[in-house]
C-alpha cells in the first residue's frame, strides 16, 4: 500500500464497540454539543422480508430508548412487494422515490433513492444502511456516527466488516463482496491508490455530513458508493474520510449475473471519474500494487501483491530476432 494509504488505514480505522460497550451518555452529549440532527436512511427495493425487523431494532434502540436518531426514513425504490407497508408498520417514515422532487422525474436505481433522500430528510448527519441486512446490526448506527460526532475534520465514514457469503443455498464465512474484491478494489488500487486502505469501498453502510453529501453527484445506480468515495476524496481529501470496523455483515446476496451488471455500473463510474482532469496522471501511473485485507480475529490485516503489467516488447523490435535467417524470420 502507498504510504499515504497505509497511514490512513492505520490512523483512520476504528473498531466499533459492542452494543454493551456503547456509552449512550457520551453519544448524546456529543450530539447536543454539536447541535446535530441525525437522519437514518434505508434505500429499499423489494425488501419486505428484512426491512421490518431492521426498522424495529433501529427504532427501538436509537429513537425510543435513546434519542440518538431523529429521523428513520425508508426510501421505497420502485418496490413491487410490501416494502412500504412493512416499513411503515415498523415505525419508519416512508417515501417513494418518485414522490420526492417530482419535478425532476424519477430514475431507477439505488443511487437515485439515496440522492432523493437528501431532499426528504433534515438531518445534518446522515447514516445510510442497506435494507437487506440480516442479524443484529443495531451497533452500526452509533459506530458510524461516532467519528462525525467527535472529529469535526471527518466528513464521511465507511463501515467495514467481514462478509460471509450465502449463495445458491451454500454459506461460507467469507466470499461476500464479490464486486468489491473482483472489480472495485483492483480498479481503485490502480487508479486511486490513496484509497487502497478502504476495506469495503462498496459497502452500503456509511455516514456523512449533509454539507459534503449535497456537494457531490450521486450516481443513480449501483455506482453510487464508488462514485461518492472518489468524489468525496476529491472534495475533502483523505483527511475527511474514516472507516469503522463493524464486525460482520450479512445480507441477501444477488446472483452472479446481477452482480455482473453491478460491476458494469461500477466500472463505468470509475472510468467516468478517471477521465476527469488528471486523466494522463491517473491512467499513466495506473496499477502496480493491489492491497487486499484478511481479518485475523483482532482486526483487518492488509497484504499487498504486485499486479503491475509485465510484458515483452513486440518481437519485431528485438535485434536478435531481426538478425535471424530470413527463412526463420519469415
Ligand atoms: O434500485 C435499487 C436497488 C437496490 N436498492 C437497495 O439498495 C440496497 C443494496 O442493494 P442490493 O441488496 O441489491 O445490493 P447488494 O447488497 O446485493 O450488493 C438494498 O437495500 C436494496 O433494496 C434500492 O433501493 N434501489
Ligand atoms: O460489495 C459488493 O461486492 C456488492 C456485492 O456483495 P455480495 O457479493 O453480494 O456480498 O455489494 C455492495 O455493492 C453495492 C454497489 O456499491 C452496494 O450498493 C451494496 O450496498 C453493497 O452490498
Amino acid at each position: 500500500m502507498r504510504p499515504d494509504a497505509g497511514a490512513w488505514f492505520a490512523e483512520r480505522t476504528t473498531v466499533a464497540p459492542s452494543l454493551d460497550d456503547v456509552d449512550p451518555g457520551a453519544l448524546l452529549r456529543a450530539k447536543r454539543r454539536g447541535r446535530h440532527r441525525v437522519s437514518v436512511v434505508l434505500p429499499a427495493r423489494d425488501e419486505e422480508a428484512t426491512v421490518g425487523d431492521l426498522v424495529t431494532g433501529l427504532r427501538s434502540h436509537w429513537v425510543q430508548r435513546l434519542p440518538l436518531v431523529d429521523e428513520l426514513l425508508v426510501v421505497d425504490s420502485d418496490s413491487t412487494d410490501d416494502t412500504a407497508r412493512v416499513a411503515r408498520a415498523a415505525g419508519a417514515d416512508v417515501v417513494s422515490t418518485a414522490d420526492v422532487l417530482p419535478g425532476h422525474g424519477t430514475r431507477p436505481g439505488k443511487g437515485e433513492a439515496l440522492w432523493k433522500s437528501l431532499a426528504a430528510t433534515t438531518g445534518d448527519l446522515l447514516v445510510f444502511l442497506d435494507a437487506d441486512l440480516l442479524g443484529d446490526v443495531t451497533h452500526y448506527v452509533p459506530a458510524l456516527l461516532t467519528p462525525l460526532l467527535t472529529d469535526p475534520q471527518t466528513s464521511y465514514v465507511k463501515g467495514c466488516y467481514t462478509r460471509p457469503l450465502r449463495a445458491d443455498g451454500v454459506s461460507s464465512p467469507a466470499g461476500g463482496g464479490r464486486v468489491t474484491e473482483l472489480t472495485a478494489r483492483p480498479l481503485l488500487n490502480a487508479l486511486w491508490p490513496e484509497l487502497a486502505g478502504v476495506v469495503q469501498p462498496l459497502g452500503g453502510e456509511y455516514a456523512g455530513r449533509r454539507s459534503v453529501l449535497e456537494q457531490v453527484p450521486f450516481v443513480s445506480g449501483y455506482g453510487v458508493e464508488i462514485g461518492l468515495l472518489i468524489d468525496l476524496l476529491d472534495l475533502t481529501g483523505l483527511a475527511g474520510l474514516a472507516q469503522v470496523d463493524l464486525g460482520v455483515r450479512r445480507h441477501t446476496s444477488q446472483s452472479q449475473e446481477a452482480l455482473g451488471r453491478m460491476a458494469g455500473q461500477v466500472v463505468s463510474t470509475v472510468l467516468s471519474r478517471a477521465g476527469r482532469g488528471r486523466t494522463d496522471h491517473r491512467l499513466e501511473e495506473a496499477g502496480g500494487l493491489l492491497t487486499q485485507f484478511r481479518h485475523d480475529g483482532m482486526g483487518f490485516v492488509p497484504h499487498s501483491t504486485p499486479v503491475a503489467v509485465d510484458e515483452r516488447p513486440p518481437m519485431v523490435t528485438v535485434p536478435e530476432y531481426r538478425a535471424l535467417p530470413a527463412d526463420v524470420v519469415g
